[in-house]
């Protein structure tokens, strides 16, 4: 079953990072326009398992000048993905950075609610991305009936996507605080009725010390 919206143009699941932006590098920084290697794959118990790295270059080095490791852990199964994200900071000076995975998913976006956000500090990045304002999430199912860009601090390690096309996602994480939701509407006139992003995310910067590392992790599965 494909719960992931894939389109040549965009889709997929994005790493945001070393800033989930608006900031001062690029938008989302550099993650997702890089070449990640394959480190390793296996197949366990007829799961695929594949292990992706990434490390600085010159294109990374240029924005952001430290020497880092990403590793991006995927299990694939016939009703659920799971992923591990791991950073090391491989300099000999501390870093900082912000993250998220930018998950598109397949929906029919008149359709698709989010269940698990009520009570949440929220920040709304519409109109102005740059200056959200800040409130509290009062809906039971929070929906998508036009242009949606919030951010969702502290979310639950649970949420629950029905995607309006009859299934019912289960988004878990460890260790992603945060949560945004985002749909283009007529930004991208010619797809955005067929996905929603609900994106795990860490807004609040992660230091790190030289050989320290960061992990989250995120289970999506389909009922
Ligand atoms: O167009 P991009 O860089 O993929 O970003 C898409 C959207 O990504 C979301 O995560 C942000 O909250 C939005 O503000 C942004 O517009």
């Amino acid at each position: 079953m494909l719960i992931i919206y894939l389109h040549w143009d965009s889709g997929g699941v994005p790493h945001c990072f070393p800033q989930f932006g608006p900031g001062p590098m690029q938008q989302h920084g550099f993650a997702r326009n890089m070449d990640w290697s394959i480190l390793d794959s296996e197949n366990v118990e007829g799961n695929p398992v594949i292990t992706l790295e990434l490390k600085d270059g010159p294109y990374s080095r240029a924005m952001w000048d430290f020497s880092f490791q990403a590793l991006f852990k995927v299990i694939l199964n016939t009703k659920s993905i799971s992923t591990e994200l791991t950073i090391t900071n491989t300099d000999n000076k501390p870093f900082s950075f912000s993250s998220a995975l930018h998950t598109y998913f397949r929906a029919s976006v008149t359709g698709a609610s989010v269940k698990g956000l009520k009570g949440c500090k929220t920040l709304n990045k519409d109109p102005d991305p740059k200056n959200p304002m800040e409130g509290k999430e009062e809906r039971d199912r929070v929906t998508f009936p036009g242009f949606v860009d919030c951010i969702y601090l502290d979310a639950p390690s649970v949420v629950h996507l029905d995607n309006g096309l009859g299934d019912t996602i289960t988004i878990r994480n460890t260790n992603w605080s945060d949560a945004v939701l985002w749909n283009p509407h007529m930004q991208m006139e010619a797809c955005y009725k067929d996905f929603v992003c609900v994106e795990n995310a860490k807004i609040g910067k992660v230091q790190l010390e030289p050989e320290q590392s960061w992990t989250a992790k995120q289970h999506l599965s389909i009922n």
